[in-house]
């Protein structure tokens, strides 16, 4: 029911204004790509990708963006989409749909920082329920069971699963998501011993009174933090993975294989990782009178009390 050439009468610059917002904020922010990314795939695992997340909280309504795992989403993603959304306004106004905009960006960033492209299909409306309390998402401690039934509930193979989270590729996590594993571990380890002990010690000193600070973070992928790769998989096999869930890929057998099928092949993960997020990016969508296209991306049309 999407289609690529959905805007081509409406809004023939559809394309062109989104890839220039997102180039130029991107190289003022270059943390824009991972929190984009991030922040779509939040909106897409919520009511579909539908920009649900993009919604402001108000009296009458706690929406998903204040719930407690989408707080750590970066300001400057939420910022990218106000502005193309602007700019997309002027020059077409009341066509676009805020939740295209949002997987257009995602897939203009995963291709600017070295990654896959992969076919956008647009003529998603935007969504009209965002509620902190129907935000489930797995989290830095689940195991390896919780996100395949999680993946799996949603359509998602665990070959699948396993090249989304490749994203881990760039971007960065907080200190608090990790504390667990690097301080304190057991009576007999201070540290996660499945953490590579040099790893481990640079990420203790990175990570220091992280408490009185919490903005303290570490790049997912400690070698090649910017550049979208098959890396990642290869730092799972030497211990530094920075995530408990990160790790749990390469320690259960389920999901072993393809972890170490994507390492060695960079190629056949670019191959899983775009088709899993085109498959990702029509996960839920609402077409017709399902939604709406928003005036602002942030509240609905009318608002509900
Ligand atoms: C089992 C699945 C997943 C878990 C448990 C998980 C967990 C996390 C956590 C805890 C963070 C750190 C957030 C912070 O401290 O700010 C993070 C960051 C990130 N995640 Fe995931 N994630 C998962 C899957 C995915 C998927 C499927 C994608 C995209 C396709 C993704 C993209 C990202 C990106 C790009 C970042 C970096 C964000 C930034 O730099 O601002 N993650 N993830
Ligand atoms: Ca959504
Ligand atoms: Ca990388």
């Amino acid at each position: 029911r999407l289609t690529t050439n959905y805007y081509q009468r409406a809004c023939p610059r559809f394309q062109d204004i989104v890839r220039d917002i997102v180039t130029n904020k991107q190289i003022t922010s270059p943390t824009t790509a991972a929190g984009t990314l991030r922040l779509f795939f939040h909106d897409c695992m919520v009511e579909g990708c539908d920009a649900s997340v993009l919604i402001s909280s108000n009296v009458f309504n706690k929406a998903e963006r204040d719930s407690d795992i989408n707080l750590s989403l970066p300001g400057d993603a939420f910022d990218l989409i106000v502005r193309a959304k602007t700019a997309l306004e002027l020059a077409c106004p009341g066509i676009v749909s805020c939740a295209d905009i949002l997987a257009q960006a995602a897939r203009d960033l995963v291709v600017m920082v070295g990654g896959p492209y992969y076919t956008v299909r647009l003529g998603r409306k935007d969504g009209l329920i965002s509620k902190a309390s129907r935000v489930l998402l797995p989290n830095s401690r689940s195991s390896a069971s919780d996100m395949i039934r999680f993946f799996a509930s949603k359509g998602f193979s665990v070959p699948e699963m396993v090249a989304l989270v490749g994203a881990h590729t760039i971007g960065f996590s907080h200190c608090k998501e990790f504390a667990g594993r690097i301080y304190n571990y057991s009576t007999t380890s201070p540290y996660d011993p499945s953490i590579n002990p040099r790893y481990a010690e640079g990420l203790r000193r990175a990570c220091a009174n992280y408490q009185r600070d919490p903005t303290m973070s570490a790049f997912n992928d400690v070698m090649t933090p910017n550049k979208f790769d098959n890396m990642y998989y290869q730092n799972l096999q030497r211990g530094l993975g920075l995530l408990q869930s990160d790790n749990t890929l390469v320690v259960d057998a389920r999901t072993r294989p393809y972890v170490q099928a994507y390492a060695t092949n960079q190629t056949a993960f670019f191959q899983a990782f775009s088709h899993a997020m085109e498959k990702l990016s029509m996960y839920g969508v609402k077409t017709g009178r399902w939604g709406e296209i928003r005036r602002r991306c942030d509240a609905f049309n009318i608002i509900k009390t």
